[in-house]
């Protein structure tokens, strides 16, 4: 039999429609995802941790739920909807549907609503609070409860997130993730380098905090014939050098980047002594330890094809997206600088230290799901731990 949910923001509209994976109640923040695919890399991305999670596209699930395809060791996010749910998917790798699989997460669905009318409305007024309930199906409580749940700004959402302990990471990239390397266009045979070649095992040693981070980029810094071990996000500068790393990688993770000045002091404390990379939040990180400020962006980048241009190469990668939060260009100190530009609003997408090694991207290079266009940046990562290593 079918269930009622119900979706409520705190701007007093109610959407209904049907229930499916677990019951019962969760806030959040409401936001919109325009990826076609991915639906699965999107629910174990823990930074979504503390959103509700919105697809554009019109029906998901039909490629059922694949064990490889996972990004994390869980579902982060506070609850799903979609326009139309697939029931019966098609594919060789599917173990279970999405509604089993959000089942036996505890995570609540809601599908059947006009998930245009909802997107419309958090791109006029922003991204706002909401509930989603499959319990309380009375519109006043529920607006009354999405007026006063907690707004994301200000918290530290990391600290939910972050793994309790250090590990060493020793899987590269899947198969499949190397098939796709090579592809025809018009008749010619195009090959991605960086993902394409494997480099040969190195002794360099990569250490990676983890704020949340997707399993897809541990898998490319392997790739890269590192050594790869992983701390957690609220590790010092001291618990890092110790490592004596080559390189540093600072992850992606959810919510505001400003409450998180333990992890900002790490990172100024490591600046200048190792090569750094840094991922979405760990981008914004990097920017506020080099000085710079951030904001939150009216209702965020979250998609498969966001347009940005590289100021080096000044070619347009077509990326892969997903934050609320940018660096705010006017508090960029002299020694910073933009690299990469968010075509469609012109925010910032990429920054680099002007005298340390070190960069970082707003955008996710590891794609899952995604464009490949952006692989070359775990190259660069390389090329700059050994052009370190060589010159000290
Ligand atoms: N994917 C991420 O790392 C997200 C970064 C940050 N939490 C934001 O929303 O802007």
């Amino acid at each position: 039999m079918q269930k009622t949910a119900k979706l409520a923001l705190a701007d007093g509209s109610v959407f209904t429609g049907t229930a499916f994976g677990a019951d019962g109640e969760v806030h959040g923040e409401v936001v919109f995802n325009t990826s076609m695919t991915g639906y699965q890399e999107i629910l174990t991305d823990p930074s979504y941790c503390g959103q509700i999670v919105t697809m554009t596209y019109p029906q998901i699930g039909n490629y059922g739920i694949a064990p490889e395809d996972i990004e994390s060791g869980g579902i982060a996010l506070q609850g799903f909807i979609v326009r139309e749910l697939c029931e019966i998917p098609s594919n060789y790798r599917s173990t279970q549907t999405l509604d089993e699989y959000l089942k036996a997460a505890g995570v609540i669905g809601l599908q059947g609503i006009d998930t245009r009318a909802l997107v419309r409305k958090i791109r006029t007024s922003g991204a706002m609070t909401g509930v989603l309930s499959t319990v309380d199906l009375d519109d006043e409580s529920l607006v009354k409860k999405a007026q006063s749940s907690p707004q994301l700004v200000g918290q530290d959402l990391v600290s939910k997130v972050l793994p309790a302990e250090a590990r060493e990471w020793d899987e590269g990239l899947h198969p499949l993730a190397h098939s796709s390397s090579t592809h025809s266009l018009s008749g010619k045979t195009v090959t991605n380098m960086a993902e394409g070649e494997d480099q040969a095992e190195s002794n360099y040693h990569i250490v990676a905090i983890d704020y949340g981070m997707k399993w897809n980029i541990p898998r490319h810094l392997k790739q890269l014939g590192c050594r790869v071990t992983i701390l957690p996000g609220n590790c010092t500068a001291e618990d890092v050098l110790a490592l004596n790393p080559d390189g540093v990688f600072l992850s992606n993770g959810p919510g505001d980047p400003e409450p998180l000045t333990y992890a900002i002091e790490t990172i100024r404390n490591l600046l200048g002594k190792v090569p750094i990379f840094g991922i979405c939040l760990g981008h914004q990180l990097l920017g506020l330890a080099c000085g710079c400020k951030t904001f939150k962006l009216k209702f965020g980048h979250r998609g498969a094809n966001q347009p940005v241009l590289n100021h080096d190469t000044k070619q347009v990668e077509i990326t892969s997206q997903n934050h609320g939060f940018a660096i705010d260009p006017e508090t960029m100190p002299d020694d910073v600088e933009v690299t990469h530009t968010n075509m469609n609003d012109n925010t910032v997408a990429g920054l680099r230290h002007k005298t340390h090694a070190a960069f970082s991207v707003q955008y996710h290079p590891e794609a899952s799901a995604g464009p490949h266009d952006s692989h070359y940046l775990f190259k660069q990562f390389f090329d700059s731990i050994c052009q370190t290593r060589v010159s000290s």
